[in-house]
């Protein structure tokens, strides 16, 4: 494949509702759409996950930008492409910077789909022809929550995630349980607490969660081994796992049974398929995270959750949960609680260029230069 010309958008676009963490509320997401046009004008999509500030990983929408068009689309103009699975380790010298990698890396595997006919699923391996529908519960306050427990619990959605932190913990769940006794229910702490909490984490074993992901700190392993060791409730890791590296150490000292894998924060699809390979072999249950991303990240989460090692839902929701309108058409939709893999090439999606269009506040154009 010979990449002619790579074109970044930044796109910006309201949430229906406030997505609220401890670390951050977040109202307006922004977004880098990354386009790959081959020599005879074919078009691939990836889509670059950070955020506008570091509160969940270092990189922001800025950095990612940089590092695009530094130096990421620099090699890869150097590069004749084979095929997709080579693009991660193109980028190997680049340290770091995973969103960033992810956003062209993926862009190149929507673009080899569509010039082979292939979907993403076909070409890693995914099994399913649909996915299970999980929600991720971010308000403000306890009441408002409740509520959309109901409403996401009313459609069908075949897991809950809630959000939780000192203080908002023991009685919050509590509450949930006294209305929804068997929901599945999982609680993600985005590292709130410390060692020091054990018995709080513990008291949390009688509720019956799937799991708590991420309670101790966001590069950590070794305290999680040891928290693992004193609650019931399975830990599963988010931030600690940027690399296959990673997930070989948690597995090997025992630092949690379950894994989020989101395909930006590990640097890529075939970062991501790795450590599936290597959490299937480890009995690892998996899920796919999400990053309260637009369609085109949202289709590559659907091809990952339809491999065999994706075992529980993860945090994929219809398009109209976040947006008015999504820049993919059909946008993504749960029907009974299920959300069907696309089997066209590539994404599987095509790109809503009116809606791109419109929520697109900044666009470059870098065209390979003739030697
Ligand atoms: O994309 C979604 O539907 C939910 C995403 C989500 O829960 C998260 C995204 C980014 C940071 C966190 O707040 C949280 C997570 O840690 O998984
Ligand atoms: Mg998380």
């Amino acid at each position: 494949m010979e990449i002619e010309k790579v074109i970044l958008r930044v796109i910006e676009m309201p949430l229906k509702k406030p997505f609220t963490t401890h670390l951050a509320t977040v109202t307006t997401r922004e977004s880098i759409i990354v386009e790959v046009v081959d020599k005879d004008g074919l078009s691939g999509f990836g889509e670059v996950v950070a955020f506008s500030s570091p509160w969940y990983t270092e990189e922001t929408v800025q950095t990612a930008y940089h590092i695009l068009q530094d130096f990421l689309i620099p090699i890869l103009f150097r590069t004749k492409i084979e095929q997709p699975q080579n693009v991660s380790q193109l980028f190997a010298k680049i340290k770091g910077n995973h969103m960033a990698k992810a956003g062209l890396e993926t862009a190149i595997w929507d673009l080899y789909g569509k010039r082979n006919n292939r979907s993403i699923a076909e070409m890693i391996g995914g099994e399913r022809k649909q996915v299970a529908a999980g929600a991720v519960v971010a308000a403000k306050n306890k009441k408002e929550a409740i509520e959309q427990i109901g409403k996401f619990h009313d459609l069908g959605y075949q897991r809950i995630k809630i959000k939780i932190q000192p203080g908002l913990d023991y009685s919050y769940i509590k509450e949930i349980r006294n209305q929804f006794p068997d929901l599945p229910l999982m609680v993600d702490a985005n590292s709130a607490y410390s060692l020091d909490d054990v018995k709080k984490l513990q008291a949390l074993d009688e509720f019956q969660l799937m799991m708590i992901e991420q309670p101790l700190g966001d590069d950590d392993l070794v305290e999680h081994a040891i928290l693992q060791k004193q609650i019931q409730t399975p830990i599963c890791l988010d931030e600690s796992i940027v690399s296959f590296h990673d997930a070989e150490s948690a597995i090997q000292l025992g630092s949690c049974q379950v894994m989020n894998v989101k395909i930006g924060r590990v640097g890529g699809l075939q970062n991501a398929l790795d450590i599936h390979h290597l959490c299937r072999k480890n009995q690892i249950q998996l899920w796919c995270g999400g990053m309260i991303e637009f369609g085109i990240s949202k289709a590559f989460n659907l091809a990952l959750a339809s491999l065999p090692g994706f075992t529980l839902p993860g945090d994929i929701p219809a398009s109209t949960n976040y947006w008015e309108e999504d820049i993919i058409e059909p946008e993504i939709e749960v029907k009974n609680g299920w959300i069907s893999v696309p089997d066209k090439a590539g994404i599987g999606f095509s790109i809503n260029q009116k809606r791109l269009h419109a929520v697109t506040v900044h666009r470059e154009i870098y065209q390979k230069r003739a030697v």
